[in-house]
């Protein structure tokens, strides 16, 4: 009887599994041809991961030559398929289904609807450590509760109150350069690394009040997060695999115990040293913006800080790199902008919040440079019931993949200079909303952006007035997708000395 029992069991295991890892993709896979969306073959289980595996392998085992034509570097499986099957296109991660949009106008739809049809995908268990339980993890009703408390402290009016922190960040880094460079005419400034220090210090001052060295180790632990959420997000995840006492996992778990407890100590010496303080960790902890109910638990505070921690200072740094290395190759870009930035911070006066909005040029760069060199390189979402949009029906449980890169590089949006640095297209604001996101769009938009935007344009205006700066013989280009997009072997620039 037992024994029947049991054929029964796994004969119903079977048959539920072939429904869902063979019938149910199947269906959606002819429901999407028959629309005209093409795309690699589904393969049961693992999906595509392994060619897109393979691709992004490839890709990266090769530099390129110093031009912004790098879709095929940094999103090589949109590259390749989109050639094959056309734009939009259907293709497997696992067993759900990616369909891939770059139709500006279709991305409009579907970041307009996002928490109304749709809503960012599930992060792979695996990834979570990195982004913790912070806004891009959260849905629904927890992540509207949690961007309301948290958005006020991101108001201009709050980063404003900041910028002579940052400044003041700024100039030691150019002091240590002024010091290094002694009575050489120029040296070597790897700036990638200097920016991620750089954006650390500014972080960990706006957001925790604190020194560089209090938060470094959570910076030094989040930098091995990376590669094991980089692995991860790579790779198909079955479930209950996170539980596994592996090597992998025991280094995740030991990771992660570890930045909860420094940033428990340092929340401790937050709440004891800065009660009314304007940082933004005592602003989540008193819960004084927050007028619609009580404030966040303390390791929902944990959990955005790591959020902004990861995400503030990687996506900052990276742009700012991208943006010093743009202006090392186009001189003329980088002498109109310190004309510029002479022309408003006349003689030693440093950049403040009421001068910020007169540096157009370096504002126009960092747009450009956004454009060319996105860092978050794509935006996903999951559809949560059928919808239509443009004129496709989409079935629930459906991902759209918006590779920003191929939409940021398409000659059909930007002309045939697609691919140049022309910070002059941005003279005027872009007139299509869904082709140029580098912060997204809709109720999702980073909520950082304008400390981003505010550091950014320091961070350059102080650079250019004080040195100018050449690509090092040492640079080898090859922008990587590595959870942002960056330099895979570092961005080395010759730096000299202005002298007025
Ligand atoms: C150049 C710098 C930055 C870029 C390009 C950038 C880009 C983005 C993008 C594309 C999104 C996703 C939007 C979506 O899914 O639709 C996002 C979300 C987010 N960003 Fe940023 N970001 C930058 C800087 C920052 C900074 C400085 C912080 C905080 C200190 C930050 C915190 C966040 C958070 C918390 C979210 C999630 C918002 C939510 O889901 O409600 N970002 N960012």
């Amino acid at each position: 009887m037992a024994f029947f029992f049991v054929i029964i069991l796994l004969t119903l295991a079977s048959l539920k599994f072939v429904y869902s890892i063979i019938w149910v993709p199947w269906r959606i896979q002819q429901f999407f041809r028959k629309q005209g969306v093409k795309g690699p073959n589904y393969r049961p289980f693992y999906g595509n991961t392994a060619e897109m595996i393979r691709m992004t392998k490839e890709a990266q085992s090769k530099s390129i030559p110093f031009n912004h034509d790098i879709v095929h570097r940094v999103s090589p499986d949109y590259y390749q398929w989109s050639a094959k099957y056309g734009q939009t296109f259907l293709c497997w991660f696992g067993a759900k289904p990616r369909l891939v949009l770059v139709d500006p106008d279709m991305i409009k739809e579907v970041l307009l609807h996002t928490t109304d049809t749709n809503d960012r995908d599930d992060f792979n268990p695996l990834s979570r450590p990195l982004f913790g339980q912070g806004l891009p993890g959260l849905m629904g009703h927890k992540w509207a509760a949690h961007r309301k408390i948290i958005t006020p402290a991101f108001s201009m009016e709050k980063v404003k109150a900041w910028v002579p922190g940052m400044v003041f960040s700024v100039k030691k880094m150019l002091d240590n350069w002024e010091e290094q460079i002694g009575e050489r005419d120029e040296f070597e400034v790897e700036v990638h690394e200097e920016f991620h220090d750089l954006s650390a210090e500014i972080l960990s001052k706006t957001a925790l009040g604190s020194n560089f060295e209090e938060g470094k180790r959570i910076f030094d632990v989040q930098q091995q997060q990376e590669i094991l959420t980089h692995q991860a997000m790579h790779n198909v995840y079955i479930p209950g695999f996170r539980f596994l006492p592996n090597k992998m996992n025991i280094l995740r778990w030991r990771l992660e115990k570890e930045t909860r407890e420094i940033m428990r100590r340092i929340i401790e010496i937050n709440r004891r040293t800065s009660e009314n303080s304007m940082n933004f960790l005592s602003m989540l902890m008193s819960g004084k913006m927050n007028k619609h109910g009580p404030g966040l638990e303390i390791e929902e505070v944990i959990d955005e800080c790591k959020t902004f921690f990861y995400g503030g200072k990687e996506a900052t740094a990276n742009a700012l790199t991208w943006a010093v290395l743009l202006l090392a190759q186009h001189q003329e870009w980088q002498n109109k902008a310190r004309e510029e930035v002479l022309r408003v911070c006349k003689g030693n006066e440093l950049p403040s919040a009421e001068k910020l909005p007169e540096l157009k040029i370096v504002d126009m760069i960092i747009k450009e440079t956004l454009r060319l060199y996105a860092p978050d390189n794509s935006i996903s979402r999951r559809t949560l019931k059928n919808v239509k949009v443009g004129s496709l029906n989409i079935p629930a449980e459906t991902e759209f993949y918006i590779p920003q890169a191929a939409v940021h590089h398409d000659t059909k949006i930007w002309g045939l200079d697609a691919n140049q640095f022309n910070p002059a297209r941005f003279v005027e604001p872009p007139k299509q909303m869904g082709a140029y996101f580098p912060f997204g769009i809709g109720s999702r938009i980073c909520i950082g952006r304008n400390l981003a935007m505010v550091e950014a344009k320091i961070v350059l205006a102080m650079i250019i007035k004080q040195f100018s700066f050449v690509v090092s013989p040492s640079y080898v280009h090859a922008p990587m997708m590595l959870v942002t997009v960056q330099p895979q072997y570092g961005a080395q620039v010759l730096v000299r000395r202005i002298n007025y």
